[in-house]
């Protein structure tokens, strides 16, 4: 037993349903939700953000920001949390690690002052992803990277997979790895995502 915030990180390829499972784990088990994409698209638009030119250009390459940044944000958000109720100690954090330098980064920074629980990754298909990321922008996401020129020149699932599957075999070495199909309804989805939940409640 440990008192130190629990953290589960969230993965899959973009599209693949993260940022939705994550608002129904937060309505039924009360986790914060920590968006690492999110969270930089916030210090982007930031007036005056030192980093606001650097990670707006890493967004619609669709390359990844240098984790000092992210990590400081995803620090910064759960002190903020934790100091407003300190009852939240459990953070879905999305979309990180998503790559090498993020894992090293988190690993020297944060991972002696929280506590991993597990990885939780959505499988989906390339097709599947790349059409709901379309559809999120006709819906008008306001993303920048919703738009077909950004989905490939992110090379989207191709760099994701090449830079998170190590990762992912990583904590799969661990046994920390809990994989669940993302290419059903959300609601389906969700089935499975709180069978892993409710054991993490009953540890
Ligand atoms: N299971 C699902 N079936 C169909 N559509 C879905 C499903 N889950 C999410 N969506 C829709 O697909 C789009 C992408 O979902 P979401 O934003 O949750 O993905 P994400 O993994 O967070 O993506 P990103 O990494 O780009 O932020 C949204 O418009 C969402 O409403
Ligand atoms: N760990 C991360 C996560 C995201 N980014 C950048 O944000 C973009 C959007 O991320 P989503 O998870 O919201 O799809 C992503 O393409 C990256 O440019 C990052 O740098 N580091
Ligand atoms: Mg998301």
């Amino acid at each position: 037993m440990t008192n130190l915030p629990k953290v589960i990180f969230v993965l899959g390829l973009p599209g693949s349903g993260k940022g939705t499972q994550c608002q129904k784990i937060v309505q039924e088990f009360g986790c914060v939700h920590l968006s690492a994409g999110e969270l930089l698209r916030i210090e982007r638009s930031k007036p005056g953000s030192q980093f606001g030119e650097m990670i707006e250009k890493h967004i619609k390459e669709g390359t990844i920001v240098p984790v000092e940044v992210t990590c400081s944000l995803l620090e910064q958000s759960m002190k903020k949390e934790m100091e407003a109720d300190k009852a939240k100690d459990t953070f879905l954090i999305d979309g990180f690690p998503r790559n090498k330098n993020n894992m090293d980064g988190w690993q020297k920074e944060m991972s002696h002052k929280t506590d991993l629980q597990f990885v939780l990754i959505f499988e989906c298909t390339e097709k599947e992803c790349v059409e709901r990321c379309l559809s999120r922008g006709e819906a008008g996401s306001g993303r920048t990277d919703d738009n077909i020129e950004s989905l490939q020149k992110r090379q989207l699932i191709r760099t994701h997979i090449s830079s998170t599957e190590p990762i992912i075999e990583f904590y799969e070495a661990k046994g920390l790895v809990r994989k669940v199909n993302g290419s059903r309804s959300p609601d389906e989805v969700f089935e499975d995502v709180r069978k892993i939940f409710v054991g993490l409640k009953k540890k």
